[in-house]
């Protein structure tokens, strides 16, 4: 199969969205929208990076590269509407594998009406996967980094560590039936994108998704509206297998794990006992992990309560460009 039909046999019978005025077929797709602010993101997934053979099947690579987009547009307080894909393939991959990784995406859209919209097609020496997500929030109501103030309790759905312990498993042929939990945490996360929306009502909220961590997410925030972020390490929800079967790098999964597409942010305290009821709405484990300050000491920095001293959380998880 060559690249045009290969284009023809992913494109969509139909498009879900109103709003796509020209999806694919021309130059570029139009897109028309009246009373929303867009949200427009991006994000790359490379063979040997972000998944391997030993990790990810096909169907998983579209998944999860879509699920880490859609938990952006989740992390700025949006829904995602529609998505460009840009792939680089290398000859080895079988027309019946591009077709599986498409799949995993369009599994994935089916679920929140997202349509697909364009992209490009070449030939390189690796996977490479780049998805722009196009998302909607009501004008003015996207949540930034740089919104925490003194007093907000911060908060973290779901439980840490699962998809790095996944991933650990899965690179050490440990994959089997007690494994499931984790590898499907990290071969199919959710973005939290439903009880984002449930919560709405609520003014403010500092949010950020937890992709490389939450040293590094709780710092980006800590960072981005000049606070403490005061995190309290035995309040940080993680699942009860996790600590069983790997105790002694629990502090590491949790908190340099990565690729939870959980989120993490801060709400003014007198807006907690809202937030667990829209959790409780959508059926999300909710936790408060600790509390924003504002001193010279504590500003622009995440810290950590650990075994009953108080230390700098420095940023940690997955850098590229280390040179
Ligand atoms: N190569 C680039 N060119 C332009 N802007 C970039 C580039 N790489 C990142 N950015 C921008 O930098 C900001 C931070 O991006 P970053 O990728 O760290 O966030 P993220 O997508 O939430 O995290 P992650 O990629 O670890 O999941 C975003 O505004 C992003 O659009
Ligand atoms: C085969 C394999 N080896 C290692 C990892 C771990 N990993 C890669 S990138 C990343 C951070 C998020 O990336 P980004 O910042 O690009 O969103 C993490 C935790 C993996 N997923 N697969
Ligand atoms: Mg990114
Ligand atoms: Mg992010
Ligand atoms: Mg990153």
């Amino acid at each position: 199969m060559e690249e045009f039909d290969f284009i023809q046999s992913i494109k969509p019978k139909y498009y879900r969205q109103s709003s796509v005025i020209k999806g694919i077929g021309d130059d570029a797709a139009i897109l028309r929208h009246t009373n929303n602010d867009i949200i427009m993101t991006m994000d790359t997934m490379v063979e040997n990076i972000h998944f391997n053979e030993m990790t990810t099947a096909p169907f998983h690579i579209g998944y999860r590269a879509l699920a880490a987009n859609i938990s952006d547009i989740a992390a700025m307080g949006g829904k995602p509407v529609s998505y460009l894909v840009s792939i680089t393939v290398p000859d080895r991959w079988s027309a019946e594998e591009l077709q599986e990784i498409y799949q995993g995406m369009t599994a994935l859209a089916n679920a929140y009406h997202m349509d697909l919209i364009g992209g490009d097609t070449v030939s390189g020496e690796h996977l490479s996967l780049s998805i722009t997500v196009l998302g909607t929030v009501n004008n003015g109501k996207a949540r930034y980094r740089n919104t925490a103030r003194e007093h907000d309790i911060i908060f973290v759905t779901g439980t840490l560590g699962d998809s790095a312990y996944g991933l650990h498993l899965l690179l050490n042929e440990q994959d089997d039936a007690a494994s499931q939990y984790f590898i499907h945490r990290h071969q199919m996360p959710s973005p939290r994108v439903s009880f984002i929306n449930q919560a709405r009502p609520i003014e403010r909220m500092a949010l950020n998704d937890v992709s490389d961590g939450i040293a590094n997410e709780a710092n980006e925030i800590a960072a981005a509206s000049d606070k403490g972020m005061l995190l309290d390490f035995d309040r940080i929800p993680y699942h009860d297998l996790l600590a069983k079967n790997s105790p002694d790098n629990l502090y590491q999964w949790i908190l340099s794990g990565g690729e939870d597409f959980e989120l993490i942010g801060t709400v003014p305290p007198e807006d907690w006992d809202r937030l667990m009821e829209y959790a409780k709405l959508t059926d999300t484990k909710l936790t408060s992990i600790g509390k924003v300050v504002d001193n010279e000491k504590f500003n622009g920095k995440a810290w950590l309560r650990y075994q009953g001293q108080l230390k700098i959380l420095d940023k940690s998880g997955y850098t590229h460009l280390k040179r």
